[in-house]
């Protein structure tokens, strides 16, 4: 019984408009990447992490994980090259894992503040016998579903959705791997193509038509996407040194 991550690290962060792939971002000094991959190692339930990196920049990466480890820890890092969308960098994650991992664990370097604990809740919940498994938070805006634009730009509402139905999804999602593989590998053909790719596994699992379960999430789990986000976590990182 092992459980490996795969830690998405290959996009760009062209929301996020720097210069430099969003995942070597510095928050407080250190690179989301990093930041990501210890937050898996301190929930220490984990025998290595995958990181999926832009293909150019393969050394680079590298150099965040000397001696082939997380910094100052002792679990175990390997860097491959990430594909044209974060579904094909998940597939590539998962190419690269020893035969003996039996849970994986999938979450995105954006996320690098997602908590230890979120990480083992989301390991046991898979343990436990929970296939695929997603952390995430109440709705707490009204969502509306919308038709095409007018020709003004504006766009019909055609539905308002139930809102206590709804949740927003996170990562880690953990997975039993032979199920996120097989998920992968029947979603093969959208993984090139962003505009049909999957934005997240458990939209592979769901669509084998297996069933997915959620997972209280944690607001530190946020996802960071464009320069407000840093400037959240920027806080949320204060916020712990002050206690
Ligand atoms: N081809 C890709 C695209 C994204 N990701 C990873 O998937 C996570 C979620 O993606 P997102 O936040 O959308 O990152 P970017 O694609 O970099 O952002 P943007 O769309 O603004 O360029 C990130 O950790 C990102 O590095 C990846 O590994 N491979
Ligand atoms: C996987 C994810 O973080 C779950 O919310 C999200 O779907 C990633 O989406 P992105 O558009 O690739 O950032």
């Amino acid at each position: 019984m092992t459980t490996a991550a795969v830690l998405t690290a290959a996009g760009s962060g062209t929301r996020l408009g720097r210069a430099v792939p969003k995942a070597l971002v510095e928050l407080d000094g250190v690179p989301l990447v990093v930041r990501a991959a210890l937050g898996l190692a301190l929930a220490r339930c984990l025998e290595l992490v995958v990181v999926t990196v832009p293909p150019h920049e393969v050394r680079g990466f590298q150099a965040l994980f000397p001696g082939g480890v997380v910094p100052g820890t002792r679990l175990a890092a390997r860097i491959v090259p990430g594909g044209a969308t974060r579904q094909a960098s998940v597939a590539a994650g998962l190419a690269a894992l020893p035969g003996d991992v039996d849970v994986v664990l999938v979450h995105d370097a954006a996320r690098c503040l997602a908590p230890a604990a979120l990480v083992r809740s989301v390991e046991a919940a898979v343990r436990q016998g929970h296939r695929a498994v997603v952390p995430a938070l109440p709705v707490t805006d009204t969502i509306k579903a919308v038709g095409p634009a007018d020709s003004s730009g504006a766009e019909p509402v055609t539905a308002t959705m139930d809102r206590g139905a709804l949740r927003a999804v996170q990562t880690p999602q953990g997975f039993d791997r032979t199920l996120l593989e097989a998920a992968h590998a029947a979603g093969a053909a959208r993984a090139a193509d962003e505009a049909v790719a999957a934005s997240d596994d458990a939209g592979l699992v769901e669509a084998l038509g297996e069933p997915v379960w959620v997972v209280p999430g944690h607001e530190r789990a946020m996802k960071i996407t464009t320069p407000r986000d840093i400037a959240l976590a920027h806080l949320l990182v204060a916020d712990t040194a002050t206690r």
